[in-house]
C-alpha cells in the first residue's frame, strides 16, 4: 500500500482491498464448502431410499456404497474447503502485515513522535490477526448463508405465498433488533482492542527501560498499569461476546417465534381449506432449515463488527504521514565529492503547538572539513541535524546539500549521501557485524577491518568469544557505552559518506580512545565534510569552523581562537566547560 488510506474508507473497502488478491481462491473455497453443504443435503434423500428398500424386502447394496461415496466426498470436500479458506485468511493476515509493516517502516519522523510504538506494533501483530476470522467466517459467512437463506425463502414462496409473507415479517423485526445490537458489538470491540494498543504501549515503555524501571522501585505501579489495560481489553472483550450472544439467541428465538406465527396462520389457513396439511408441514420443515442460514449470517456480521474495529486501527496506521516509496540509492562511490551544506534562515518548530526551536538560522558549511556545533543545552544543535536528514521540513527557509534545496532531492539519495551517529548511538539487537553493516550491507571484509580498527574495536572483537558474530544484546546491552558508540561511529564510516555527522560522538569515550577516534576524524575531515555537535573543547579546538547557537539562533562562526576573543558566550563556555584558547592548535578556516 503506498499512499495512506483517506479516513472515510468504509472498513469494508479496506476488507475488499485485502481479499481482492486472494477472491479467486476464496470462491473456490465457498463452492467448495457449498458443495459439502448439497452433498450433505442429499445423505437424507438416499438414506430414504435405503429404508424404503429395506422394507420393501429389495437390495440395498447400491444404496450403502452410494451413502459410503457420499459420506467420504463430503469429508474430503469438507476437509479440502475449510484447508483452502484457512489458507486464504492466513494470505489476508499476510498482505495486510506485510502492508502494514512496510508502511510503518516509512512513517515520517513526525509521526512517530505522536504515536506509541508499542500501539503500532499491536495493529500488526494483534488486529492483523483478527482479519482471519473476518476473512473466512464473516465474508464466506455472508454468502453462503446470504445464498442459502435467498434460495429457502424462493423455494418457501413457492410452497405459499402467505406464510412466505409472516415468515419474513418476522425475520425483518429480528434484522432490526439485530441492526440495534450490532453497533455496540463494534464499539466493545474496538475498545478491547485499543486496550490491547495501550498493553503494548506499556509494554515497550517498560521493557525499554527495565532497569531503570527496576532501579526506580517503579514495578508495582507499571504492573498496575499493564494489569489494568488487560482488564479494560477483557471488560470490553466480554461486553462484546454478551452482545453477540444476544444476536445469536435473538436470531433462534425469531426462528421459534417465526415457527408458531405459521403454525397459527397456517393452521387457520387449513381450517379455511386454503392450503392442504401437507403444506403446513412442508412449511415448517423449511422454517426450521431457516435457522441454520440465519445464525450463519448473523455470526458473520457479528464477526464483521469485531473485524471492522480491527480494520479502523488499521487504517488509522495507514493514514499517519509517511515518505514516498522509492527504491533505495546506491551508495557513494570512493570517488565521491564531499558535500557541501548550507541554512538559510531556517525557521522550524517540531509541532504547529510547540514554539519555535530555529528562529532563522543562517550558516554555510563548505565541503571538505570539520564544523563543530556548540550552544547551551536546547540551542537547537541537535534539530540542524535532523533537519539535514529531513526527519523534519522547516516552516520557512531553505536548506541545502551541495546548493540543492533538500526538498528537490529524492529521499534516498540525500540519506545514502549522509552518515549520521545520533546522539544515544543506537545499537540494535543481532550480531556486532549486523551493526556494522546496518547501513552498507555491501562492504567487503577488508573495508570492515579496516573500520574496526579505526574505531578501535579491535580489541573489543579480539576479546569476544564469537568475535563479529557475538551477538549484541537488546539494544547493544551486552556493550559498554563508549563501545556502542564507537560501533555506531564504525556503522557510519563504513558508508563512506560524503557529509558525516557526529552528534556529541566521542562524549563517552575515555581519553585514550578519543584522542584515537580524534584523529579519525580529523582525517575523515580531509575527504569528507564532517558536522559535530560538540560538548568537548577538545573535539571544538580542532575544528575549521565552528557555529555557536544560542536559542535557536546562529550567535558566531569562526575557529576557536577567533570566538574566545570574539563572542563572549563562547568565551564563557570556553572558560567553564572546555580549555584555555592557547589549546588550539593552529588550523585555518575554509
Ligand atoms: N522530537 C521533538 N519533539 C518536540 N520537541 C523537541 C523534539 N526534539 C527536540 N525538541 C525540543 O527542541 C529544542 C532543541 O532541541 P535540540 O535537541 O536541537 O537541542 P540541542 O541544542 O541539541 O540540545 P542538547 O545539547 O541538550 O542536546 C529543545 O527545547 C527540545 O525540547
Amino acid at each position: 500500500m503506498s499512499r495512506p488510506a483517506p479516513r472515510t474508507t468504509p472498513p469494508w473497502r479496506l476488507l475488499l482491498g485485502y481479499v481482492r488478491p486472494h477472491r479467486r481462491t476464496l470462491l473456490a473455497g465457498a463452492l467448495l464448502s457449498l458443495l459439502a453443504g448439497a452433498v450433505g443435503l442429499v445423505l437424507p434423500l438416499v438414506a430414504r431410499e435405503l429404508i424404503a428398500d429395506l422394507s420393501d424386502d429389495r437390495p440395498i447394496g447400491g444404496e450403502l456404497a452410494l451413502m459410503t461415496g457420499l459420506v467420504v466426498l463430503d469429508a474430503v470436500l469438507g476437509g479440502v474447503a475449510s484447508y483452502v479458506l484457512r489458507r486464504t485468511a492466513e494470505s489476508v493476515v499476510l498482505g495486510a502485515r506485510k502492508a502494514l509493516s512496510s508502511y510503518l517502516l516509512r512513517l515520517r519522523i513526525t509521526a512517530v513522535d505522536r504515536t506509541e510504538p508499542g500501539d503500532l506494533m499491536a495493529r500488526i501483530t494483534s488486529d492483523t490477526t483478527l482479519l482471519r476470522e473476518v476473512t473466512t467466517d464473516s465474508l464466506v459467512g455472508l454468502g453462503t448463508g446470504g445464498l442459502t437463506l435467498v434460495a429457502t425463502l424462493v423455494v418457501m414462496g413457492f410452497v405459499d405465498g402467505v406464510l412466505l409473507a409472516v415468515t419474513l415479517g418476522v425475520v425483518v423485526f429480528t434484522a432490526l433488533v439485530i441492526g440495534l445490537i450490532v453497533p455496540r458489538i463494534n464499539r466493545a470491540s474496538r475498545r478491547a482492542q485499543d486496550a490491547v494498543g495501550v498493553m503494548g504501549a506499556s509494554l515497550e515503555r517498560v521493557l525499554g527501560a527495565l532497569r531503570t524501571v527496576k532501579a526506580s522501585g517503579a514495578e508495582h505501579r507499571e504492573e498496575k498499569t499493564l494489569h489494568s489495560a488487560a482488564e479494560e481489553s477483557w471488560r470490553q472483550s466480554v461486553r462484546a461476546a454478551m452482545w453477540s450472544a444476544a444476536a445469536g439467541n435473538t436470531a433462534g428465538l425469531a426462528i421459534q417465534v417465526a415457527f408458531i406465527t405459521v403454525l397459527a396462520v397456517g393452521g387457520a389457513r387449513v381450517a379455511t381449506g386454503a392450503i392442504d396439511i401437507g403444506t403446513l408441514v412442508a412449511f415448517l420443515l423449511f422454517v426450521f432449515y431457516l435457522m441454520s442460514p440465519i445464525q450463519q449470517l448473523v455470526g458473520a456480521i457479528a464477526q464483521y463488527q469485531t473485524g471492522s474495529a480491527a480494520l479502523t486501527r488499521i487504517q488509522e496506521a495507514l493514514s499517519l504521514p509517511a515518505e514516498p516509496t522509492s527504491r533505495p540509492a546506491p551508495l557513494p562511490g570512493a570517488d565521491a565529492e564531499p558535500a557541501s551544506v548550507a541554512f538559510t534562515d531556517v525557521r522550524f518548530r517540531y509541532a504547529a503547538d510547540l514554539p519555535f526551536v530555529h528562529h532563522g538560522v543562517t550558516f554555510t558549511v563548505p565541503a571538505r572539513g570539520m564544523t563543530a556545533f556548540v550552544g547551551p543545552s536546547g540551542a537547537g544543535k541537535t534539530t540542524v541535524f535532523s533537519l539535514i536528514e529531513r526527519f523534519y521540513d522547516p516552516e520557512e527557509g531553505v536548506v541545502t546539500l551541495d546548493v540543492r534545496p533538500l526538498a528537490d532531492w529524492d529521499l534516498p539519495e540525500l540519506r545514502s549521501a549522509i552518515g549520521y551517529v545520533e546522539q544515544d548511538a543506537p545499537v540494535l539487537s543481532g550480531s556486532l557485524l549486523d551493526n556494522l553493516l546496518l547501513g552498507n550491507p555491501d562492504a567487503d571484509d577488508d573495508a570492515v577491518r579496516r573500520v574496526v580498527k579505526t574505531t578501535r574495536l579491535d580489541g573489543l572483537v579480539a576479546r569476544l568469544p564469537q568475535g563479529l558474530e557475538t551477538l549484541v544484546g537488546h539494544r547493544g546491552t551486552k556493550l559498554s557505552g563508549g563501545e556502542r558508540q564507537r560501533v555506531a561511529i564504525a556503522r557510519a564510516l563504513l558508508r563512506r559518506p560524503r557529509l558525516l555527522m557526529l552528534d556529541e560522538a566521542t562524549s563517552q569515550l575515555d581519553a585514550v580512545n578519543e584522542a584515537a577516534l580524534r584523529d579519525t576524524v580529523a582525517d575523515v575531515a580531509r575527504s569528507t565534510t564532517v558536522l559535530v555537535v560538540a560538548h568537548r573543547l577538545s573535539t571544538v579546538t580542532m575544528a575549521d569552523r565552528i557555529v555557536v547557537m544560542e536559542a535557536g539562533r546562529v550567535r558566531a562562526v569562526g575557529t576557536h581562537r577567533e570566538l574566545v576573543g570574539a563572542d563572549p558566550l563562547y568565551a564563557e563556555l570556553a572558560a567553564t566547560q572546555f580549555l584555555a584558547a592557547d589549546d588550539s592548535p593552529e588550523q585555518p578556516v575554509n
